[in-house]
């Protein structure tokens, strides 16, 4: 297997809510059981109770509309004739104040806006959010404040407005910088046009605007990505982001591969173009601290990484993805949450209820685990013994792979390490982790069970409590909305 390129969390898709199974090979994050919130008003303001430190955590807001539909995305967005924008902003607003208050958060480390294209919002609804985050929890002046943007809705003047609504940093959707492949995927701009957003937002946020590109087109030769990547590498800054083009049932793209109008591009070719790709960055100083995400200079995204280290966020707006301890319901459990991926369904739920969240489901231990294990190695430094520790206390990252099993047998053929730094793939690993995760997330369920047998004597997570992570036993989603 192929390491899934696309592991960006927030990035929510029609469809994905309430998969049962963890989505190992696209590194989304886990895909918990999602149960649908029932009744509505149920547990009223609990006031927040339990261990842990105030909570610090991450937002992201979602607009969820395009102007078109690209060929390849399967996002949860959705193209109207017209967007009472002044409503979606009083939602924005209303659940972002509601989620906050229900995790008791005490200060927002990091923004990003996602979508759809949040691009199209306007900047007086970017700085409304900003400022229900900044007075609902602290916002510091540093934090970092990402806004997705599309070259078609990416002018310097809209960008201008971005930035003074406290916008600091933007990852343009580039996509390719060959017109034949932009239209291929249904973009509404041309190369000439990415270029010059990207260069209006370098003018505007420097040394802070990332550049998304896609390969493995189909149709797509080596050499054509070879001469994208040249021309990434003469335009970009300080960050990019590479993502394996994943054919998506559902989208035009994929229909015409699969009816054989198109070519599906060969494995081979696809693990050629990704290798070609970290040898041409590494040369240019990038560093790839994850599976697709590439800095220099120190321009990692501080927002992405709390999501590959399994730090808490919360997900606002239609479709939004979130996992966060609600302490003002006086739980001290972290859940998996989903808001109502319809945007008018949404809005009417938020102004009902204060906030749309359709699904949620409580994460035990052994899932949390699950998910640091399979987002953390992810990352260049991988999951951390002090990260492990935090999650699981009693049950040590070496009880669980130090031992004769998967992880060492990984180990020995070089794609794995294990030392007091933690638990990270080789570069060789990383490139392949989608078919090192399933040996390993055996080991540790093994390994769990083993130590549950023994009712917890041993280890004490399997029953443990006082961590958000290993704060409670059950899977099972409470019914009853939160407290507005
Ligand atoms: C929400 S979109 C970006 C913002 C904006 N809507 C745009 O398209 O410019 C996030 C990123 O996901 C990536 N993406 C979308 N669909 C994909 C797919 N099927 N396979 C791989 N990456 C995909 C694209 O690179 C895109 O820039
Ligand atoms: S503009 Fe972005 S979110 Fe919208 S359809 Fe295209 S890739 Fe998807």
């Amino acid at each position: 297997w192929w390491a899934c390129t696309w592991g960006s969390p927030c990035h929510t898709r029609g469809g994905a809510v309430g998969v049962s199974a963890p989505c190992i090979q696209r590194g989304h994050p886990w895909r918990a059981r999602l149960e649908p919130v029932s009744g509505v008003g149920g547990q009223r303001g609990v006031p927040g109770v339990g261990p842990g430190r105030p909570p610090t955590l991450a937002l992201c807001p979602q607009w969820p509309y395009c102007r078109k539909h690209c060929s390849y995305c399967s996002f949860n967005k959705y193209v109207v004739p017209a967007v009472d924008e002044a409503a979606v902003r009083a939602c924005l607003v209303r659940e972002a104040r509601t989620l906050l208050r229900l995790g008791q958060v005490r200060s927002v480390t990091s923004v990003f806006f996602g979508g759809g294209t949040p691009s199209l919002a306007s900047p007086q609804t970017i700085a409304a959010v900003l400022e229900a985050a900044a007075e609902a929890a602290h916002l510091p002046a540093g934090a970092e404040v990402t806004l997705e943007a599309n070259p078609s809705s990416a002018s310097p003047a809209r960008l201008a407005g971005f930035r003074a609504a406290g916008v600091n940093r933007l990852s343009v959707g580039v996509q390719s910088l060959d017109d034949a492949e932009l239209r291929l995927l249904g973009r509404e701009h041309t190369a000439d046009e990415a270029r010059a957003a990207v260069e209006a937002a370098r003018g505007l946020f420097p040394g802070r605007t990332s550049i998304d590109l896609l390969f493995g087109l189909p149709g797509q030769s080596r050499e054509a990505w070879a001469r994208c990547l040249e021309a990434a590498l003469g335009l970009c800054d300080d960050h990019l982001a590479l993502y394996q083009l994943t054919l998506e049932r559902g989208t035009a793209l994929e229909a015409r591969v699969r009816q054989g109008a198109l070519p599906a591009p060969p494995q081979d070719l696809l693990a050629d173009m990704y290798h070609t790709a970290r040898a041409v960055l590494a040369a240019a100083g990038f560093r790839q601290y994850e599976v697709s995400n590439f800095a220099r200079k120190g321009a990692l995204s501080t927002h992405n990484l709390s999501y590959w280290r399994a730090e808490q966020y919360i997900g606002v707006g239609p479709g939004a993805h979130g996992r966060f301890v609600p302490w003002g319901e006086g739980s001290c459990q972290r859940e998996a949450r989903v808001q109502t991926p319809d945007p008018d369904t949404w809005m009417k739920e938020v102004q009902s209820h204060g906030h749309g969240t359709r699904r949620r489901a409580a994460l035990s231990p052994l899932e949390q685990l699950e998910e640091l294990l399979a987002l953390g190695l992810r990352t260049d430094e991988g999951v951390t013994q002090q990260r492990w520790g935090r999650f699981s206390p009693q049950l040590p990252l070496r009880a669980v792979f130090g031992v004769p099993g998967e992880a060492m047998a990984l180990q020995q053929q070089g794609w794995l390490l294990l030392d007091g730094r933690g638990l990270r793939c080789t570069p060789e690993g990383l490139a392949v982790l989608d078919s090192l995760l399933p040996g390993l997330l055996c080991q540790l369920q093994r390994c769990w069970a083993r130590t549950a047998g023994t009712g917890g004597r041993d280890t004490g997570a399997a029953g443990g409590r006082g961590t958000e992570a290993a704060g409670g036993q059950s899977t099972e989603a409470r019914g009853g909305r939160g407290p507005e």
